[in-house]
């Protein structure tokens, strides 16, 4: 199956720009998905590749076959692209049986009937309901419900497969085991797809590859890794996983080595850095909340480690296998966790000098610790 390559998409409404100069290939056979917070975009993108939105600029092609050339007033009909899509909501149809649900695009492209009957049931056994395609919706369980939204939109064979959020309304365990099924199945059948979430942890596990989007703009694109290990914003890292940023002004820069001074006058801390900072730059550091070590006031730190700063407990969660941490530290609302319950107020809070992340960006008004939201957390 051909790759698809999207270049150039905007989208209005209103004319305002819900989606401003996305670009972006999807290989071939790859699970590649679109990241983001609500409202940013993702969900128009997919609606113009399937056909359901008209941009105003840009050009999406699947191999040599070009479905929008907003330039030239190119726009393939939904029909014409060929594409299985799968949404939140799986649309079946009530008042027919599995099968018959299945047979509908089928006999909308007039596929032969024997051949129908052979399509449906290699659909149904490729999602394990081969026994249930006399069932009708409302006799099935909201699982199975999906997996019948799934089969109904590869039984025509189409050339990519685009999901919006299409686990979204199963409850946590069985979108957990939802997600491990979808994913076997997409490498089995080897389609092409283009994913939706706001749920990052959905796009991590799932993706070859994935794109965060922000406010109709692509912010980062690469494999899960990349991104999470090498965001190339703040915004990115803030975005994935759970990141603690600190203000901070560089003082030394020497062999990859950086010496910031935290602005709140608590000392400086050294972090690995692959960046040239000259000196005196403000910058911003950030690191993932599993790799900021809280220990007792009782532990000798400072001889362990130039990098322990004094902090204040806020809070403590208890989420399973771990606690969970919510701590101020330079002035700043910091996360962090780990196995042992604490209950002292006054902790050391130690930074790690490799794994961090420096960007030559303020940190957000909103994620100051002296905002509202802040206020309430603590
Ligand atoms: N039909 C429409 N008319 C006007 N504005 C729209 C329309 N569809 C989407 N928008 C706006 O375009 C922006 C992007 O919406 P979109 O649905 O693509 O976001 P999303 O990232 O998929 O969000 P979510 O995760 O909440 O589904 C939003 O600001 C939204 O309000």
């Amino acid at each position: 199956m051909p790759d698809l390559i999207v270049e150039g998409l905007r989208v209005e409404f209103n004319g305002q720009a819900a989606v401003k100069d996305v670009s972006f290939t999807v290989n071939d056979g790859e699970f590649f998905t679109l990241l983001g917070p609500s409202g940013c975009g993702k969900t128009t993108t997919l609606s113009s590749i399937a056909g359901l939105e008209k941009p105003s600029g840009g050009v999406i092609r699947v191999g040599s076959e070009v479905f929008v050339d907003a330039a030239r007033h190119r726009f393939l009909t939904p029909e014409e692209r060929n594409l299985g899509m799968v949404f939140q909501s799986y649309a079946l149809w009530p008042h027919m049986t599995v099968e018959a649900n299945l047979a509908m695009p089928l006999k909308i492209r007039k596929v032969a009937r024997a051949e129908q009957d052979a399509r449906i049931g290699d659909a149904l056994d490729q999602v394990g309901l081969l026994p249930y395609r006399k069932r009708y919706p409302h006799e099935l369980s909201g699982g199975q419900q999906q997996r019948v939204a799934l089969a109904r939109a590869l039984v025509y064979s189409p050339k990519v497969l685009l999901l919006d959020e299409p686990l979204s309304n199963l409850d946590a365990k069985l979108r957990d085991r939802a997600r491990a099924w979808l994913k076997d199945l997409q490498q089995s059948v080897g389609i092409t797809t283009i994913y939706v979430t706001h749920d990052q942890l959905e796009a991590l596990s799932l993706s070859d590859r994935l794109a965060v989007m922000g406010e109709g703009e692509m912010l980062q694109v690469g494999t899960p890794n990349e991104i999470y290990d090498h965001p190339s914003s703040l915004a990115v890292a803030d975005f994935i996983g759970r990141c603690s940023f600190f203000r901070a002004q560089v003082l030394e820069n020497e062999n990859g080595t950086l010496v910031v001074d935290l602005l709140d006058g608590k000392g400086a801390i050294r972090v690995q850095s692959d960046q040239q900072f000259a000196r005196g730059t403000s910058v911003t550091v950030g690191v993932r909340s599993e790799l900021l070590k809280v220990t007792p006031p009782r532990t000798d730190v400072p001889a362990i480690s130039v990098n322990a700063i004094p902090a204040e407990l806020k809070k403590v969660s208890y989420v399973g296998a771990r606690y969970e941490f919510e701590l101020m530290a330079a002035g700043q609302l910091m996360f962090a966790e780990g196995d042992r319950k604490l209950t002292d107020d006054q902790v050391w809070l130690t930074v790690p000098a490799e794994g961090v992340f420096v960007f030559a960006e303020e940190i957000p008004k909103e994620k100051l610790a002296n905002d509202p939201v802040a206020e309430v957390v603590s």
